[in-house]
């Protein structure tokens, strides 16, 4: 578990202190993935930073694994850093090295292997993140893809309990990276590791979190499991990141309301009920008509779900909500 008691950051500018992070308190479980989404300037990246303490709470207390890491000296932080491995938008790799040497600095630098035990191991660590027919390239001969796959396996050679990600396809093409978010799925389930992802996009958030927080000019504005935030976002912040997952125009959806007579239901379908026939068997039983103003239907991670913006209309249309929840459909009503 990583915990915020209370953490503050503000950044001396001038004579000025500029207010990076509010105030937060905030728990990650161990072994999930946690997302932090926000607009540029939010505080996601010193909140990020501050867990390894590449920046230093102004006031606060940060514990992971019920140790104190604001209370480390020089010694105790250096052991800690290994434990939290960390990867970046622009990958940071160093270009005059190959990528087998790349993998194998961290544990150069932490000194406690033999040559040929580190060879070994960066070979594993290049297995695993499907490089390794590629150690003796360098940076420049990759794609994008393949780089942040040697940043990854470089963050993985410590074996991190605890592995940052800054942005870690924000410079990826949509196809990379679904290939990359995939590889940080496999590493979280089959190594346990707890990720804290930072992302703009609210897409990388629904494909692989567990958990999102929303920040906003420094303060964590919602938070708590991806379906529930994503489904049914409550701030304004959250709902505008979801309309561009969706990709939703929410002006040209209420010139539609103007079209159609009627209740007009917003209705979220979660798990099995998402491949139910359950729409046509209410609308049969009851005699409602309605017609079909948007819709989607993906996943949430493994969930799939589906929600879809509709127009009721007829005398029982009461009953028809009724029979819906009942069976478990999440009835929203937008007029
Ligand atoms: N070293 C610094 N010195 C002064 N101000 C800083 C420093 N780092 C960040 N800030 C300010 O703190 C606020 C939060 O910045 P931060 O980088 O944490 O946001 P972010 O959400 O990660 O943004 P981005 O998505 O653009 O990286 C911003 O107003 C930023 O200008």
């Amino acid at each position: 578990m990583i915990e915020f008691f209370e953490v503050h950051k503000a950044y001396p500018v001038g004579t000025e202190q500029i207010t990076a992070l509010q105030p937060c308190n905030l728990q990650i479980p161990s072994g999930q993935i946690f997302g932090l989404i926000g607009h540029s300037g939010a505080g996601k990246s010193t909140l990020l930073r501050l867990i390894n303490r590449l920046e230093e709470p102004s006031s606060g207390r940060i514990e992971v694994a019920g140790q104190d890491i604001t209370a480390l000296d020089a010694a105790g932080l250096r052991a800690f850093r290994r434990q939290v491995g960390m990867i970046f938008q622009h990958f940071n790799l160093l270009s005059s090295r190959t990528v087998a040497q790349n993998v194998a600095m961290p544990l150069q630098l932490a000194g406690e292997l033999s040559r040929a035990a580190i060879k070994d191991k960066v070979q594993q660590l290049l297995l695993r993140v499907g490089l390794q027919d590629h150690a003796d390239k360098y940076p420049a001969q990759l794609s994008g893809g393949q780089k942040q796959r040697v940043g990854i396996a470089r963050a993985l050679s410590t074996d991190p309990r605890i592995l940052l990600c800054d942005e870690a396809t924000s410079a990826l093409d949509p196809q990379t990276t679904g290939q990359v978010l995939q590889l940080l799925s496999e590493i979280n389930r089959e190594l346990g590791l707890t990720l804290v992802l930072i992302t703009h996009e609210m897409d990388v958030i629904r494909r692989i979190c567990d958990q999102v927080a929303v920040m906003d000019a420094g303060v964590i504005v919602e938070q708590g499991p991806v379906p529930q935030v994503f489904l049914h976002p409550q701030h304004a912040t959250t709902r505008r990141f979801v309309q561009e997952a969706e990709q939703l125009d929410e002006n040209q959806l209420h010139q539609d309301f103007a079209q159609v007579q009627g209740r007009i239901l917003r209705l979220t379908f979660q798990g099995e009920t998402t491949y139910q026939p359950l729409l046509g068997r209410v609308v049969r039983e009851t005699g409602v008509d309605f017609t079909l103003l948007a819709g989607r239907i993906d996943r949430i991670r493994d969930l799939p779900y589906g929600q879809l913006t509709v127009a009721f209309d007829g005398a029982e249309l009461d009953l028809a909500l009724q029979r819906l929840q009942a069976a478990d459909v999440h009835v929203e009503v937008l007029r």
